[in-house]
């Protein structure tokens, strides 16, 4: 377990995560809860850091934008397939075909539990209530990428797989963010619990920050980040816990 910092400094670039990060693994993607004093927090530390706050997460644009409706937030959606605001350079990366989704759909069609989650660049396959259905959803994942390797690959996920466009990762979202104004040289932080932020962290080494982990760092438990983030942004954390 890394020493984290008390009070870290006002000059650091901070990338959050959002799933089993921010908030709390649900059942279905749909039904994970935003705590009440979550925006508030990142409000506050997005002013104290000039707005060199940034999610970085798998969610579709629209519903992380619904899950955290903090104008001026910087996001980037789909593990850093879509930037907002845009980058004025940022590649246009492929869609997947109609077939995929449709097979995605005739999956869930006959796997009860399993959920076909569609995004513009990606798809997911969840079988958490289904996990019966793990082994033909990473087969069907594999089979469907194998037609395309060069434009698409398979990742595995918490409870899921996902078919994601080659070139979409988090540690290439965190680069170009950290050319940015709002973010160039500053210290960046990225904070993460699963496999995908590995990327994100591996960037903020390269550029002379660090990464932190849920299940290392935060005792596995998106509440301590949370109190530890409200602690930064100077609110009483005394009974928010
Ligand atoms: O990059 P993240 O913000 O961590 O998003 C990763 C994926 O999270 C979501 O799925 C995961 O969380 C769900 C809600 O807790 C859970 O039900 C599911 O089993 C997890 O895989 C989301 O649905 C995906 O689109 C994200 O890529």
């Amino acid at each position: 377990m890394k020493k984290l910092p008390g009070n870290p400094a006002n000059n650091t670039a901070l990338f959050l995560d959002f799933d089993g990060t921010l908030v709390n693994i649900a059942e279905k993607p749909e039904l994970v809860v935003v705590p009440d004093d979550l925006l508030a927090t990142l409000s506050k530390l997005s002013a104290k850091l000039d707005g060199a706050l940034a999610i970085v997460t798998g969610r579709g644009l629209d519903v992380i934008r619904s899950f955290l409706p903090l104008p001026g937030l910087v996001v980037a959606a789909e593990h850093g397939a879509l930037l907002d605001p845009p980058s004025a350079s940022s590649a246009t990366l492929p869609v997947p075909p109609a077939e995929w989704r449709r097979a995605f759909e005739q999956f869930v069609q006959s796997h009860p539990g399993a959920l076909a989650e569609h995004k513009v660049h990606g798809l997911v396959l969840h079988f958490r209530l289904a996990p019966d259905a793990a082994d033909a959803a990473r087969c069907l994942a594999e089979e469907l990428v194998s037609q395309d390797r060069e434009k698409f690959r398979v990742v595995p996920a918490h409870a899921a797989v996902e078919i994601r466009p080659v070139g979409a990762d988090k540690g290439r979202a965190v680069r170009s963010l950290m050319q940015r104004d709002v973010f160039r040289r500053r210290v960046p932080i990225f904070i993460g619990d699963d496999v995908t932020d590995e990327d994100g962290i591996s960037a903020c080494q390269e550029l002379s920050g660090t990464g932190y982990r849920i299940p290392e760092d935060f005792d596995g438990s998106p509440d301590e980040l949370r109190a530890w983030l409200q602690r930064w942004a100077g609110e009483d954390v005394s009974s928010a816990v």
